[in-house]
């Protein structure tokens, strides 16, 4: 078969769509909010319902596969990347904002076969824009074919990162002082949508140059990984080796110049792997 996964490629735009319409028909009404590593970690009955209905037509048309879902994670399924083809799935990236009706939602899933990304799609609902990416095939928003910018200067840029969830003094210390080294080169400026997702897309259309974060999860940026990358971007470590995507670690920028000159600035702080074994509670 020349191209097995184009049916899934497909079939995972229109769930996306799906998705992005009753996330945009439960923002219109009363939520209940919900905490779950820490009291800003936010989840709402619609992050886990949208999760439930993407993977049951997910299952319908193609069958039981192996499932990567944040909720379905937080929920206690395991977190493991295997070889076996494998959906990634964030039913609502920017949940904060969802919360808040701060107008930068995205629904997320991506298909890996072998460890390897075959296909990214991020529905960014409230501005009804679809981003997607085949493996070799480019990257389109709304159908558009979209490149990231040729700026090579970092004092030319524009920067995405986010402050995360934890908010330990140590870890909010060393975020801000790598943002204060950033704006500092300095950069034409700094910004953050609230979802890693759409941050990615960003850097894919040439909105912004990078977005790097420390505390990501793979299924917040396994799609916007294909969409950059089939954009022209790069991907890498913050450390300046290759990207990994269970590191939780992540740099995405329209060039590895300016990826080096971001890493050079980054003051990194420990996370837990996705993939690490989970510790049985006594
Ligand atoms: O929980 P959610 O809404 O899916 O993730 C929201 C989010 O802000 O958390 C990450 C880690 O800080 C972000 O960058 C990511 O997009
Ligand atoms: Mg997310």
């Amino acid at each position: 078969m020349a191209d097995p996964w184009q049916k899934a490629y497909d079939f995972a735009v229109e769930v996306a769509r799906e998705a992005g319409e009753e996330i945009r028909k439960a923002g219109e009404c009363e939520m209940k909010v919900q905490t779950k590593s820490s009291t800003v970690d936010l989840v709402t009955k619609t992050d886990e319902r949208v999760e439930k209905i993407i993977i049951r037509a997910l299952k319908g048309e193609f069958g039981d596969g192996a499932f990567i879902g944040e909720e379905s994670v937080a929920n206690g399924q395991p977190c493991v990347l295997s070889d076996k083809p494998t959906w990634i799935i964030d039913p609502v990236d920017g949940t904060t904002n969802f919360v808040h009706g701060f107008p930068f939602v995205a629904v997320s899933i991506a298909f890996a076969v072998n460890k390897e990304l075959e296909f990214g799609v991020v529905y960014s609902c409230l501005e009804d824009k679809m981003y997607k990416a085949r493996k070799g095939k480019g990257a389109f928003c709304n159908d558009e074919p979209i490149q990231v910018s040729d700026v090579e200067e970092i004092k030319k840029s524009i920067i995405i990162s986010e402050h995360g969830t934890d908010r330990r003094k140590e870890v909010v210390t060393k975020i801000f002082s790598t943002m204060q080294k950033i704006l500092c080169i300095p950069v034409h400026g700094l910004r953050g949508s609230g979802t890693a997702a759409t941050n990615m897309c960003l850097v894919a259309t040439g909105a912004v140059e990078a977005f790097f974060e420390i505390g990501i999860h793979c299924w917040d940026i396994a799609a916007g990984a294909v969409i950059v990358q089939e954009a022209g971007g790069v991907l890498m470590d913050v450390d300046g080796g290759p990207f990994d995507l269970m590191s939780r670690r992540m740099v995405s920028a329209n060039n590895k110049k300016i990826a080096d000159r971001i890493i050079k600035e980054i003051e990194a702080f420990d996370v837990t792997r996705d993939d690490a074994p989970v510790q049985k509670k006594e």
